[in-house]
């Protein structure tokens, strides 16, 4: 397995929140991580790419044992996240932000160059805008420079939080198809997100978390299926 997690227990201030999560991530997947508001979706993702301690467990990637290793560090490895709160600098431009996305990785401005091209084929809009301002950009478009920027370090494995959140419908549909074409360019993806039918739909497996414990993973059509997550997470129907 390229990513996998072993009973990684985490919280904040000395309350857990993570209560053992066994979880693990092939190399040219996508999986997804559905469940309720508050389930520690996004803290799995955290403590993966060490932004939250690890009370106890481990995370391995490629066979190295990374568990509460630096971001930077990481990012150096292939292992990138692209947060919820996008976190860009809305103070800087569009280039400004993607540049910082390849600060970590030190390459030569050739390899630069190539990359920046390489995300501005896959965003054209961000291209059109690169002098713009990050903090003037559309909702929609923050969220393509957020991953833009991520993919600015090439990297192995994506983590994704909530990347369809706050979009409107036309472009959680362009999102989810985002995330298919990145996955089909050779990256890794694993996927948090409150749309369980759309990220079940583009993954080839998944896991059901609740109040920090994993109650279920599968194949994602046939977690697609199962009576117990469509009442839950697809509306029943
Ligand atoms: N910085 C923090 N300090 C204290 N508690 C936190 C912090 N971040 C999250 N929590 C708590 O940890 C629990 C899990 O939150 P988390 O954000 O991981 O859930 P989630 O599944 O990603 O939900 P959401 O979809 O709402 O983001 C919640 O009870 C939340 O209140």
């Amino acid at each position: 397995m390229w990513l996998k997690i072993t009973d990684l227990k985490a919280g904040y201030g000395g309350k857990e929140v993570l209560h053992g999560i066994d979880l693990d991530v092939a190399e040219g997947e996508i999986v997804a991580l559905i469940g309720p508001n508050g389930a520690g979706k996004s803290t799995t993702l955290r403590t993966v790419t060490g932004l939250t301690a690890a009370s106890t467990g481990s995370v391995t990637f490629r066979g190295e044992d990374i568990t509460s290793r630096s971001t930077g560090w990481l990012v150096k490895r292939g292992l990138v996240l692209c947060p919820e709160a996008r976190e860009l600098f809305p103070g800087m431009t569009v280039l400004e932000n993607l540049r910082l996305g390849s600060y970590a990785v030190r390459i030569a401005s050739q390899e630069y160059d190539r990359r920046l091209e390489h995300v501005y084929e896959m965003f054209p809009k961000l291209a059109d805008r690169q002098n713009q301002l990050a903090g003037s950009l559309s909702g929609g478009e923050q969220q393509m420079l957020a991953i833009g920027r991520a993919l600015m370090s090439e990297p192995q494995l994506l983590l994704l939080d909530e990347p369809s959140l706050g979009l409107a419908p036309m472009l959680v549909t362009q999102m989810f198809e985002l995330i298919t074409t990145i996955n089909a360019r050779g990256v890794s993806v694993l996927l948090v997100e409150q749309n369980a039918v759309a990220s079940l739909d583009i993954a080839h497996r998944g896991y059901v978390i609740e109040a920090g414990r994993i109650v279920g993973h599968d194949d994602a059509k046939k977690l697609a299926t199962d009576p117990r997550v469509r009442e839950a997470y697809l509306g029943g129907v």
